[in-house]
Order: C-alpha cells, then sequence, then structure tokens
C-alpha cells in the first residue's frame, strides 16, 4: 500500500502522514525534509543557493539518509543529525530555489522511489509531487487544502510568538515558487483525492484518510 500525500504548507501534511502511518502499520517518509537537508548542506558548505549552476553540481555530494519509522522519523546528512538544523528560518527561507534545480529533484526523487520500493508493509510518502511525479501509481493520493489563514496560525503557533501576519506572507510566497517552478511543481495529480482541511481538526483529517485507505484495502 502506498499512499501519498501532496499540498501546500502548514495544511497539515506531516501530522497526518505519521499518525496514519502509525495507524496502518506502514513506514513513513517526510520528503520536505529531504530538500530541507540538502538545502542546509548547501549553506553549511557556501554554495550560492541562488546559483543553479553551483548548486546542480554539488547536488550529488551529501548523503542524505532518512528513518521510515512513523513513531520517530530520523534524517541525517553525512552521519550528522539534521532534524533541528533543516528547520531554521534560514532553511525555510532558502529551500525553494534549491529544490527548483532539476539535478537536486533527480537525485532526490531517486532516493525516495529507492526508499518506497523498500517499504516491506508499505509507506505514507507526503510532499509536493509524489502523486504526480515520484509516485504516480500510488495506490491512494490525498491533496490536502486550507485557507491561508488556516495554514499561517497553524505555523505560527508552532513557532512560538511568529508574527500571523508574516508568517501568511512567507507562506504564500513560497506555495507560489513551488507552484510555479518548471521542474514536477507542487500540483495536484488528477486522480487524487482533495481534502479541504480549514474547518476539519487534525483527528478529523487522519480519521478521513484511515478510511480512505481502507476503502482501497477492501477493493484491492
Ligand atoms: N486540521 C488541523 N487543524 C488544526 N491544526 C492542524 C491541523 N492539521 C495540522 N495542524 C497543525 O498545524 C501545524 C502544521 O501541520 P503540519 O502537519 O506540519 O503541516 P504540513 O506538513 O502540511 O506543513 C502543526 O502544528 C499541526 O499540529
Ligand atoms: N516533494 C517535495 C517536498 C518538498 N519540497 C520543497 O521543500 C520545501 C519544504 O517542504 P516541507 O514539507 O518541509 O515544508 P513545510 O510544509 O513543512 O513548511 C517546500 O517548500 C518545497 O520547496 C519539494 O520541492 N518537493
Amino acid at each position: 500500500m502506498i499512499v501519498a500525500i501532496d499540498g501546500p504548507s502548514g495544511t497539515g501534511k506531516s501530522s497526518t502522514s505519521k499518525a496514519v502511518a502509525a495507524k496502518l502499520g506502514l513506514s513513513y517518509l517526510d520528503t520536505g525534509a529531504q530538500y530541507r537537508a540538502i538545502t542546509w548542506w548547501m549553506i553549511t558548505n557556501g554554495v550560492d543557493v541562488d546559483d543553479a549552476d553551483a548548486v546542480a553540481s554539488a547536488a550529488g555530494k551529501p548523503t542524505i539518509v532518512s528513518g521510515t519509522d512513523p513513531s520517530h522519523p530520523t534524517i541525517t546528512v553525512d552521519g550528522v543529525d539534521a532534524a533541528g538544523p533543516i528547520r531554521t528560518q534560514e532553511v525555510t527561507s532558502k529551500v525553494s530555489a534549491v529544490s527548483a534545480v532539476p539535478e537536486v529533484r533527480e537525485r532526490i526523487t531517486e532516493l525516495q522511489r529507492s526508499i518506497a520500493a523498500s517499504a516491506g508493509q508499505g509507506i505514507v510518502v507526503e510532499g509536493r509531487d509524489i502523486g504526480t511525479t515520484v509516485l504516480p501509481d500510488a495506490d491512494l493520493k490525498i491533496f490536502l487544502t486550507a485557507s491561508p489563514e488556516a495554514r499561517a496560525a497553524r505555523r505560527s503557533g508552532e513557532l512560538k510568538g511568529a508574527d500571523v501576519h508574516a508568517t501568511r506572507e512567507a507562506l504564500i510566497k513560497r506555495d507560489a515558487a513551488d507552484s510555479s517552478r518548471k521542474t514536477s511543481p507542487l500540483a495536484k495529480a488528477d486522480d487524487a483525492v482533495e481534502v479541504d482541511t480549514t474547518d476539519l481538526t487534525l483527528q478529523q483529517v487522519i480519521e478521513c484518510v484511515v478510511t480512505l485507505v481502507e476503502e482501497k484495502r477492501t477493493a484491492a
């Protein structure tokens, strides 16, 4: 069972995917964490993230390893735990530039496909282009949405004290960059089920996705 969950930032992809995977005994992959990890490596190694050629030449250098246990997801870069550093404002503001570079996407997509192929019990993979590009044959595709206001309120709740207005503007800017890039943009697959989470609790979203997976399993 391969489940692809895509959507913009703050729609609930990570929390939903982790909970659904844990409940159904599936593995879990946060593909945004992988793009954040390669961005962190570029920053740490002095690569100018706005120089696409420099990013492309360095794309093959870091070794990124994702742990796929939904109750304890991990990410390392060259053997170093990157879970903390990949969540800084600096990485968040630079990740869209790095993830738009085709050589980066090629490398990370290959990694994602090999992780999905080796997940014995199945996997929930969340990101921006999973249903459209990475795993177009996924058994179930979900596209989560929510209003920019709801997403900004959720995100600024996490980043304690962050200004909701500034958070909303940053989210909108990142979505626009992710949706307009040439290679594998953020997009809903034609066969994805769209779930608007604006007025749903996280628990309701989890139940909705679990029901959809169970329906697929029964039909298979
Ligand atoms: N339906 C929901 N209602 C309220 N808060 C939610 C909901 N879904 C997720 N959240 C909260 O919003 C924040 C962002 O969720 P997250 O799963 O990280 O989104 P994404 O992975 O899409 O960026 C988290 O703090 C999460 O607990
Ligand atoms: N499949 C994916 C996942 C993430 N990304 C990029 O990685 C960034 C960070 O993704 P994320 O899922 O960690 O973002 P948040 O929703 O947590 O803010 C996105 O803004 C995209 O630029 C991507 O290009 N393709």
